[in-house]
Order: C-alpha cells, then structure tokens, then sequence
C-alpha cells in the first residue's frame, strides 16, 4: 500500500525528460528538463501550441507513463521508483481524470458509470456505493438522470457525470485533458465552472489543459508548455 505523505505540493518534477523510442536508436525527446510544483487548492491552466508536450506532461503526473529521467512527486510521494502496481494504487488514490472525450460506459447508466472507480477500488459492488454515486452527481445537478443510460445524456451532460465519476475517489489532483474542447460554448462554460466549484468547495487542485484561452485566463495560474519546456 502506497502512503501519501502530508505534503504542500500535490505535484513536484524535478528535471524530468520524456523521451519516445521512434525506431530503435532514434530517441525523439519531447518534454526537456521540466520543473514544476502544484501546490494543494491551485487551480492551474496548461497552455501551448499543438504537439508542444502538454498531453504528455499530463499523462506523466497521471501516472500513466513514467519520465525518462527526473524525479515526480505526486502527494508527497516520490514515484520513479514505484512499481507498476504500487503505481497504480497511488493513481487510483490520488488522481482523477477528465478528458475531451469523456470515455463512459454507454449502456451503464449515470450511477452505475460514476459507481465504477469505487467498484473497481473494492474489487466488488458494495453497500452504499449508490448512495455516493447519488450524491455525486447531485452534487454536479444531474440527480434526477441517475438512471438515464450515458449514451442518451447529452454531450455537456456526459462530461458532468465524467466529472462526478472523477470525483468518486475523493482525488487531492483532478487533471483535465481538454474536457471542454468537444462542448458548445454553454456546455464549455458550465463544466469549466463546475471544475471551478470542486476546486472551491474540495480542495482539489486542478491542472487543466486547455486551447480556450478566455478560460485559462480565468484559473489562479497559466502553465505555458513551448517546445517541450515549461515557461
Ligand atoms: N507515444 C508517443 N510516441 C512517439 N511520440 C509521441 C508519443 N506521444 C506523443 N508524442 C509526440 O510528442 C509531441 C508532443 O505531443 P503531445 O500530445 O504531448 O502535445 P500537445 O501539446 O498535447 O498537443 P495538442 O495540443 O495537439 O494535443 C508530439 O510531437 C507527439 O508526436
């Protein structure tokens, strides 16, 4: 079991590389010697031309693919050297997902979709589990479609319950891969302000990718990803 240390940091890189094996021996380096530090409650934007590394940069602090060199720290805890399974455990502790394309199950319905991490974390369903699934997503106004299959929401509506579902955890990060970048403007700005509001009200940080640059203007800070560094 993987113990989060207390930590004023919820993300902390030290000189981390990502480099991509593109045909043995040609290494292609796309994130150079990044340092970087979230504290506990930020609400940060990352910003930057296509293909300059943001993506990449988030899947690192997901836990979703490990740095070349350098050190990442995600709740206090130092990861490099963390097995896969000690990896895992911390992803599904520490971190919540958002992303463009919100990846529900669209059979299952509202609750059964936000149910799942939770399912997933206890190995099988359990007693109020669907209590919390309830809550959840009365927390982001959509209790009275807990029973509504995912796939006839609408798009705005599918990315709330992905939230909810992120949420299910109690994460201390929420990393969002463009959540917005699929919606109408009104959807956009709904599920921007319900980040917003989980942020406020949680204490969640938040790293949110973003080509909306009104939005990003409106988060606590500007992460700016140039050819692979971080300005
Ligand atoms: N698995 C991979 N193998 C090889 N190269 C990769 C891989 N993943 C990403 N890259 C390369 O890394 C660079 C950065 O990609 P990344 O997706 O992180 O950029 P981005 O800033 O998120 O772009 P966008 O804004 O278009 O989503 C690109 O040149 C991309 O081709």
């Amino acid at each position: 079991m993987v113990e989060a240390v207390s930590s004023p940091e919820v993300v902390r890189l030290a000189g981390v590389t990502k480099a991509f094996n593109v045909g043995t021996p040609i290494e292609n380096e796309v994130l150079h010697g990044i340092d970087l530090q979230l504290a506990r409650g930020e609400f940060a934007a990352v910003v930057g031309p296509s293909g300059s590394g943001k993506s990449t940069l988030l899947n690192l602090i997901g836990l979703l693919d490990r740095p070349t060199q350098g050190r990442l720290a995600v709740t206090g805890q130092e990861t490099t050297e963390l097995d896969d399974a000690h990896l895992t455990a911390l992803r599904g502790h520490a971190i919540g997902f958002v992303f463009q394309y919100h990846h529900l199950i669209g059979c299952f319905t509202a609750a059964e979709n936000v149910m799942m991490p939770l399912v997933a974390a206890a190995g099988r369903p359990r007693p109020g589990m669907r209590e919390r699934a309830e809550q959840l997503l009365a927390s982001v106004g959509l209790a009275h479609l807990a029973e509504r299959r995912a796939d006839q929401l609408s798009g705005g509506q599918q990315q709330r319950v992905a939230v909810a579902r992120s949420l299910a955890m109690q994460p201390a990060l929420l990393l969002a891969d463009e959540p917005t970048g699929n919606l109408d403007t009104k959807s956009a700005e709904d599920v921007f302000a319900l980040l917003r509001q989980v942020n406020r009200e949680h204490g969640t940080s938040v790293l949110f990718v973003t080509h909306n640059a009104a939005l990003a203007a409106r988060c606590d800070r500007t992460i700016e990803v140039v050819d692979g560094r971080v300005r």
